[in-house]
C-alpha cells in the first residue's frame, strides 16, 4: 500500500515558473563603517539581501587587549614575589561591560537584515587557559548583546584548530563546549559556526590576534608539523560540535566554499548538514576571459544541489570589496538585478579548477600584486545574481515532493484505518504504477491463453480479484487489458473500506457497465467468486475448471497493492495469506507475485534533531519507523564510488506453498505444532512463516555518524520468462531501470536513538528483525561499529541501542 499521507498536490501550473531564490549577503572582515539605515538601503539598492556587521568595535579590541596585558604584567610581578610561594595565582580578569564606543549595533529596524558576525580574533581553542577564559568572555559578551538587540542570526567563526585525530583535541572539545555555552546565553538567536568544507585556512597576520598571546608553555603546537589534509578533518570537527550541543536546532553550518571542491563523498556530506550559509570569497572565484569572476562548472552544479535544500543555504560574498557608491559615489553604475553581458559570465576558458600547487601558486601571485580595482565592483554580487535566473526547472519528482522533503510521517494502520478519497487521489496520480500494473495484467492474460492453462469460471473466462480495490484503479486497468488482449476476464473486486464502496458501486454502474462483482469485506473473510450470477466479459475460450464443490469458485489471478515502503510493512504478507484460500490451486498467481525489502546506514542529522525534539513529548518517537521523503542524508557505505550500497534483507512470495499455510492454520489457537507461546515473540506461532531476519554488512570508507537505517523496496508484479519482468522499485539505485519516475512511495527511516560515530575504513553491521506476535507486526534494529585491526581481526567499536517498533507495531 502506497503511504496516503503524501501530499494533496495541486495540479501541476502549466509554467514551472519556480526558481530557487537566492539570498545574497555581503561581509568585509573589516567592515570601516558601521551599518546604519542608509548603508542598508545602499547595499539593497545594488541588490544584496542582508549585510554582516561586527558586534564589537576596534576600540572594545584594544580594552580586552590592554587588560590581557596588564594582568600578564601583574601576573609576573606576582610570579616573581614572594607571594608566589604562599599565595594562589590571581583569577582571571573579567571584563567589564560593554559602552556605546565598543559596539557599531543598536537594537531598530535595520536589525532584521543583519546577520551578526562574531570576532575572529579571539581564540576559544587556546591551550592557554588566560586566552581561552578570555575569548569565551568575549564570544559570551556578543551574544547577549547580539541577541539583546533582537538580532536574529550570528555566525561565529570556526575553531583555529581542528586536529581531529588522538594527538591533541583539547581545544575543540572547549570550543565546542564554548558554543554549547552561547547557545543558552542566546536563547533565541540562530547561530552559524563558519567552516572551510575542507582544510584550514589559518588566519593570517590578524592585528590584535589573541592568539600570539598564548603563554608558551600552555602552547601546544608550536612548530607544528606540516601534515597531509585530512578532507574531513573540518566535518569532523563539526559533528564533535554539534554532538556536544546535541543537536541543537539553532545551530548550522556557514560552509566556506574552497577554489578547488573536493571528492563528491564530502560534498555530499555538507549536503546532509543544516547548511544555513555558503560563503565565498574572490580566491573561491576563477577569471574569465574579459577578466570577470566566475565559478567553475563544478561549483555551479553544488550551488544548484545545494539551492534545492528544502530550506536553501544564504550566500555570503566575503571580501569581495566595498558596497559600491559607498567608496565611491561616482562608481555607482549596475545593479545586480540587470542582466549582465554575455562576456561578464561566460565560464572561463579553464572550467576544470587547478590543482591544490597551481592553486596555491596562483594565490601566492595574486597576494603579492597589489589587488586590481574590479571594474564593477558588483561583480561577485552580478555574478550570483545570474546564476539565479540561470537554475534548472524542477523536475517531475521535484515538483511532487516538493515541501516534503525530509519531512516525517507517522506510520499508518491499514487494516484498522480506512483511507479518504483524496489520499487514494494521490495515489491514483502515479504516472507509472498503473501503467505497470496494466503491463503485468495483459502479460499474465496472453500467458494463459498461450499456455492454454483452465480457467476458474464456467464460461472460461479468466477470473481475476482486485483484493482492496480502493476507488477501482487497477480495476479499470484489468478491463483494459483483457480488452487490448481479447482475453476475457471475469472480474471481482473486493475493499473492506466502506466508504470507497460506495465509489467503487459507482464506477461499475457508470464506467465499468455493470461488469464488475463488487463485494465489501475484509479479503481474509471473503470465500471466493459466488458462483451465479456473473457472466464472462468478451468470449470464452477455455472451460476445464470442474465445477466446484461449494457455492465458491476460485480465482485465476489475484491483483493487489498493499505495499508499504519497506514492502511487507503494511502487513501485505499476511493479508495475501489470509485471501490465498480463494487462489486456484495449482495454476492461480498473485500479481505481485513477490517482493523484497532493501536497507542502507545513512547520516541524517536533520532527522535526528527532529525525532530528538519529538521524544521529548512522545515516548514512541525513536522506536517508529517513519515514511519520508529522503533528501538531506548521506548514504554511508557506497559500492561503485558515490554510488549508496543497498542491499536486500529479505523476500516474500506470493502465493505461499499450500503446507506452509496448512502449518499455519494448525497452529492458529494453539493447535498441534505450536501454540501456547512456542514463538519467541508469543503468539500460538500461525504467524511464524513471517518473521524474518538479517544480517548485513557494510563497508564504509570514510568516517561518518550513524543516525538510521533508509529502507526500500523492490516487487516483481509478473515474470513473463522470456518477455521479462514487469518491476516496481524505490531504491535510488534501480528506480530509474524498473519504475522510472514512480511517485507512490516514499523510502521508509529506521532511527537509531544515538548516533553511532565510526571511523574511517569501518564496517558497519546492521541486523534487523521482522517480529510477529500473531496480533502484531514490528521491527528490531541495530547497528554495530567494528574496525580491522589486523588482517583478520576486527573489533567492535560500538554498537547502538536496539530500536523496536513494537509499541507502534501494525495491528493484523
Ligand atoms: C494502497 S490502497 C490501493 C488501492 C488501489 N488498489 C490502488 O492501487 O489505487 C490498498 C487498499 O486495500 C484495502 N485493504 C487493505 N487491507 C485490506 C483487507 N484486508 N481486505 C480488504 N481490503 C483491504 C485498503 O482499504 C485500500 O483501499
Amino acid at each position: 500500500m502506497a503511504s496516503p499521507q503524501q501530499p494533496v498536490i495541486d495540479p501541476p501550473s502549466p509554467v514551472d515558473d519556480f526558481t530557487p531564490t537566492f539570498y545574497v549577503g555581503h561581509h568585509e572582515s573589516k567592515r570601516p563603517l558601521p551599518v546604519t539605515d542608509f548603508v542598508l538601503r545602499q547595499a539593497q539598492d545594488v541588490g544584496y539581501d542582508m549585510l554582516t556587521s561586527p558586534i564589537t568595535s576596534p576600540h572594545f579590541h584594544s580594552r580586552v587587549l590592554t587588560l590581557i596585558s596588564e594582568y600578564l604584567s601583574e601576573l609576573s610581578l606576582f610570579e616573581a614575589s614572594d607571594d608566589a610561594v604562599t599565595k594562589s595565582t590571581p583569577p582571571a580578569p573579567i571584563i567589564p561591560p560593554l559602552t556605546p564606543v565598543d559596539t557599531p549595533l543598536t537594537p531598530g529596524d535595520t536589525v532584521s537584515q543583519l546577520i551578526a558576525y562574531s570576532s575572529p580574533w579571539i581564540d576559544l581553542c587556546s591551550s592557554d587557559p588566560l586566552i581561552s577564559n578570555i575569548s569565551r568572555q568575549v564570544l559570551n559578551i556578543e551574544i547577549a548583546y547580539t541577541s539583546f538587540c533582537g538580532v536574529g542570526n550570528i555566525i561565529i567563526p570556526g575553531p583555529r584548530s581542528y586536529s581531529s585525530g588522538s594527538t591533541n583535541n583539547d581545544g575543540l572539545i572547549q570550543y565546542a563546549r564554548a558554543i554549547q555555552e552561547a547557545l543558552t546565553i542566546g536563547s533565541y538567536i540562530q547561530m552559524a559556526i563558519h567552516i572551510p568544507m575542507y582544510g584550514n585556512d589559518e588566519v593570517k597576520d590578524m592585528t590584535g590576534d589573541l592568539r600570539p598571546f598564548a603563554r608558551d608553555h600552555h602552547s601546544a603546537a608550536k612548530g607544528k608539523s606540516i601534515k597531509e589534509i585530512d578532507l574531513f578533518e573540518t566535518w569532523d570537527a563539526w559533528n564533535l560540535i554539534r554532538s556536544v550541543c546535541k543537536y541543537n536546532s539553532r545551530l548550522s553550518v556557514a560552509l566556506g566554499l574552497p577554489r578547488q571542491l573536493p571528492i563528491e563523498s564530502l560534498q555530499s556530506r555538507w549536503f546532509a548538514e543544516p547548511l544555513r550559509l555558503l560563503s565565498f570569497t574572490p580566491s573561491t572565484f576563477l577569471k574569465n576571459k574579459g577578466g570577470h569572476p566566475v565559478l567553475s562548472k563544478s561549483h555551479q552544479s553544488l550551488i544548484t544541489r545545494y539551492m534545492r535544500l528544502k530550506l536553501p543555504p544564504w550566500l555570503l560574498l566575503c571580501d569581495v570589496g566595498p558596497i559600491p557608491g559607498l567608496d565611491d559615489p561616482l562608481h555607482r553604475t549596475s545593479t545586480a538585478d540587470g542582466f549582465p553581458s554575455p562576456t561578464a559570465v561566460a565560464d572561463a576558458s579553464r572550467s576544470v579548477s587547478p590543482t591544490p600547487a597551481e592553486a596555491v601558486d596562483l594565490l601566492s601571485k595574486e597576494s603579492q600584486k597589489p589587488r586590481p580595482k574590479h571594474k564593477d565592483p558588483a561583480a561577485h554580487l552580478i555574478y550570483m545574481r545570474y546564476l539565479q535566473r540561470s537554475q534548472p526547472l524542477r523536475t517531475a519528482i521535484e515538483k511532487f515532493g516538493s515541501g516534503y522533503q525530509d519531512y516525517l510521517q507517522a506510520p499508518l494502520q491499514p487494516l484498522t484505518d480506512n483511507l479518504e478519497s483524496v489520499t487514494y487521489e494521490v495515489f491514483e496520480k502515479d504516472p507509472v504504477k498503473y501503467d505497470w500494473y496494466e503491463r503485468a495484467i495483459a502479460q499474465a492474460l496472453s500467458d494463459w491463453t498461450e499456455q492454454r492453462k483452465p480457467t476458474s469460471s464456467p464460461s472460461g473466462a479468466v477470473v481475476i480479484a482486485v483484493a482492496g480495490s480502493g476507488r477501482g484503479p487497477l480495476v479499470t486497468r484489468a478491463l483494459r487489458a483483457s480488452e487490448m488482449t481479447g482475453v476475457p476476464v471475469e472480474l471481482w473486486a473486493v475493499e473492506k473500506n466502506p466508504n470507497a464502496y460506495v465509489l467503487l458501486q459507482r464506477h461499475n454502474e457508470e464506467d465499468w457497465g455493470g461488469v464488475v462483482k463488487v463485494v465489501k469485506s475484509d479479503m481474509r473473510a471473503w470465500k471466493g467468486p459466488l458462483r451465479s450470477t456473473t457472466g464472462p466479459i468478451g468470449q470464452a475460450i477455455t472451460t476445464t475448471s470442474p465445477a466446484p464443490a461449494s457455492p465458491y469458485g476460485r480465482v485465476d489471478i489475484l491483483i493487489s497493492e498493499l505495499l508499504g515502503s519497506f514492502a511487507d510493512n503494511e502487513l501485505s504478507p499476511e493479508c495475501l495469506d489470509g485471501v490465498q484460500h480463494v487462489l486456484a490451486p495449482q495454476f492461480g498467481i498473485s500479481i505481485p507475485s513477490s517482493y523484497t525489502a532493501h536497507l542502507t546506514p545513512v547520516l541524517a542529522p536533520r532527522l535526528h534533531a527532529d525525532i530528538s525534539h519529538r521524544a521529548i513529548t512522545d515516548n514512541t518517537a525513536t522506536e517508529t519507523p517513519y515514511v519520508v521523503m529522503l533528501h538531506a542524508i548521506d548514504y554511508l557505505a557506497t559500492s561503485v564510488p558515490d554510488h549508496p550500497r543497498i542491499q536486500e534483507a529479505w523476500e516474500f512470495v506470493h502465493p505461499l506453498p499450500a503446507t506452509t499455510l496448512a502449518v499455519a492454520e494448525a497452529r492458529r489457537g494453539g493447535g498441534v505444532s505450536g501454540g501456547g507461546g512456542g514463538s519467541m515473540s508469543g503468539g500460538d506461532g500461525a504467524n511464524e512463516h513471517n518473521t524474518r531476519s538479517v544480517r548485513l554488512k557494510f563497508v564504509c570508507k570514510d568516517r561518518g555518524v550513524v543516525n538510521g537505517l533508509a529502507g526500500y523496496f523492490e516487487a516483481v508484479l509478473y515474470d513473463g520468462g522470456e518477455a521479462g519482468k514487469v518491476e516496481l522499485s524505490t531504491r535510488p539505485d534501480t528506480i530509474d531501470a524498473k519504475s522510472k519516475d514512480m511517485i507512490s512511495w516514499f523510502p521508509i527511516f529506521f532511527p537509531l536513538k544515538t548516533p553511532l560515530y565510526f571511523p574511517d575504513d569501518s564496517e558497519l553491521e546492521v541486523s534487523i528483525w521482522r517480529q510477529t506476535d500473531d496480533r502484531k507486526v514490528w521491527y528490531e534494529w541495530l547497528v554495530e561499529a567494528f574496525v580491522m585491526v589486523g588482517p583478520d581481526k576486527r573489533m567492535r567499536l560500538g554498537m547502538s541501542e536496539m530500536g523496536s517498533s513494537r509499541k507502534v507495531g501494525c495491528l493484523m
